[in-house]
């Protein structure tokens, strides 16, 4: 599905990654983890297009999209979310799903209904499809109407994976989804990560700081430190290797215990 190879990103002097590959399986969780600079967000950039690494090469579903722009992945399927909330203010939680499906993609899980300018039937089969596919998925039916602002944090964080799936994407990036949650809104979105892999068989790869959100979901963890893959496996081979427990105590944020 997602095959990162080999890849080599620098900023000047500072190596942000150094031979690091990744291999997203479909309809599997992959989460990429790693203490404070290890490269995780650089990884995210260079899968998504926002930055072009110095070598190395990004396959989706066979095909090398290492030179494509951001929104011709977008085109083929990948899709992201940011780690900072960035939906639009005064405006409904349906209205910002559907506008960040027009930003993103004109085609997709609403597909033809996204062309503009669109009728008012067009626009009421729109909103249809969405409720149906991806508002009830993410149980957002009883806040649809109201103003994302109004809606506490959580929410609009699941406001966001909303407007991430409204393209039905084959596979999902997740920046640091639970980043700012309370412990039961981690439950939640992690309940809400697991409902998107089983009744959509969609792809997913994230990076996560959250031990507890990262071991209860994952199929496979992939550890960065320093800019290099240190480890790979099952949150369980991962969580006893002790190279990664060696990363982990040697000056990162989150200490190895909580790997527990
Ligand atoms: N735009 C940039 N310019 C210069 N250096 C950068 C840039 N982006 C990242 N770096 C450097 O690359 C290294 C990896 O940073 P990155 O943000 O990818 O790590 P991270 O694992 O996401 O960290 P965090 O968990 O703190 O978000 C760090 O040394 C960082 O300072």
């Amino acid at each position: 599905m997602l095959h990162v190879d080999d890849i080599q990103l620098a900023f000047g002097g500072v190596k942000a990654l150094s031979g690091v590959s990744v291999h997203a399986d479909k309809g599997k969780i992959t989460a990429v983890i790693g203490p404070n600079g290890a490269g995780k967000t650089s990884l995210f950039n260079v899968i998504s297009g926002f930055y072009r690494p110095q070598s190395g090469k990004v396959t989706l579903d066979g095909e090398d999209i290492s030179p494509l722009k951001p929104h011709a992945r977008a085109y083929r399927g990948m899709s992201r979310t940011f780690q900072n909330i960035a939906l639009f203010h005064g405006m409904t939680v349906l209205d910002n799903i559907k506008l960040g499906a027009h930003t993103n993609l004109r085609s997709g899980v609403i597909s033809a209904g996204l062309r503009l300018p669109l009728t008012r039937n067009e626009e009421a089969k729109l909103d249809e499809e969405i409720q149906r596919e991806v508002v009830g998925l993410l149980e957002l039916d009883h806040v649809q109407h109201h103003h994302v602002e109004d809606l506490a944090y959580g929410l609009q964080k699941r406001v966001e994976l909303a407007r991430a799936l409204v393209m039905k994407p084959k596979i999902l990036l997740l920046d640091e989804p639970v980043a700012g949650m309370n412990r039961e809104e981690k439950r939640e979105m992690s309940r809400f990560v697991l409902g998107v892999k089983k009744d959509w068989n969609t792809t997913v790869l994230l990076i996560e700081h959250d031990m507890s959100m990262v071991m209860g979901i994952s199929d496979h963890v992939v550890v960065l430190s320093f800019g290099k893959p240190i480890a790979s496996g099952t949150p369980d081979e991962v969580r006893a290797n002790p190279d990664v427990i060696k990363a982990y105590l040697g000056g990162a944020d989150e200490p190895a215990r909580t790997a527990a």
